[in-house]
């Protein structure tokens, strides 16, 4: 596998990857300081080979990096994560540290979802979303694609969240969220709009 970007996102790959005996070739970013992380050779991103998974936390960025390249991508699960047999999850996308996907998910490509957040059944999660560490997704949630969830929110059953939205750690989501906005707090309430 190899991975691109070599932030602290790529550090618990990198352990996801280690822990399933999978073997990492090198790492690619446009950093020129940067040469190694842990063990691995950093490279710069001028010829890039797969499979790859877009190691970067910011999911406008790794939208603009899976456009560019046409490379195999390939995904990282971690096994303490719980992922339903009927359960779907895209290229590119990871699975951390006791995550849990129940029944009927879907997560489209070049997803994260972190440490301990779970995502319940019927959730549709779209390409680019971050659902950050210990979020609760309900039953049937739905998120668009390139929304950024908070760590620890918490989401009722069959909200619909936008696109390219932020949610602030911590918050309650209630009621729908539009596309492009920043929304906080319980009850989960839009503070500002976000330039697409
Ligand atoms: C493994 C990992 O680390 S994965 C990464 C996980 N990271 C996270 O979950 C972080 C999520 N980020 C946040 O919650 C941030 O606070 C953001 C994105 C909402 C901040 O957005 P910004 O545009 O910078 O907003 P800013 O900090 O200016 O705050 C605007 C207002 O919202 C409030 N606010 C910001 N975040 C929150 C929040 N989570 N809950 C409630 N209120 C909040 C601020 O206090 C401020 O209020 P004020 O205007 O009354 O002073």
């Amino acid at each position: 596998m190899y991975l691109y970007g070599a932030s602290g996102h790529a550090k618990v790959i990198i352990d996801i990857l280690r822990a399933n005996h999978e073997p990492i070739e090198a790492l690619f970013d446009d950093n020129e300081k940067i040469h190694h992380l842990f063990d691995y050779p950093v490279l710069r991103p001028s010829k890039v080979c797969g499979p790859l998974i877009i190691s970067i936390g910011n999911n406008g960025i790794r939208r603009k990096i899976a456009k560019e390249l046409k490379v195999e991508y390939g995904k990282a699960f971690h096994s303490s994560a719980i992922i339903s047999e009927e359960a779907e999850i895209r290229e590119g996308s990871v699975v951390m540290q006791g995550a849990i996907v129940q029944s009927d998910a879907c997560i489209g490509s070049h997803c994260i979802i972190n440490t301990g957040a779970s995502v319940d059944h019927e959730c549709l999660i779209a390409d680019y979303v971050h659902i950050s560490p210990h979020c609760t997704l309900c039953g049937n949630v739905q998120v668009g694609e390139g929304t950024w969830i908070g760590a620890g929110s918490v989401v009722i059953p069959g909200v619909k969240i936008g696109k390219w939205s932020i949610i602030g750690a911590g918050s309650v989501v209630a009621k729908d969220i539009p596309d492009g906005v920043l929304a906080v707090g319980n009850r989960c309430k839009i503070i500002k709009n976000i330039v697409l």
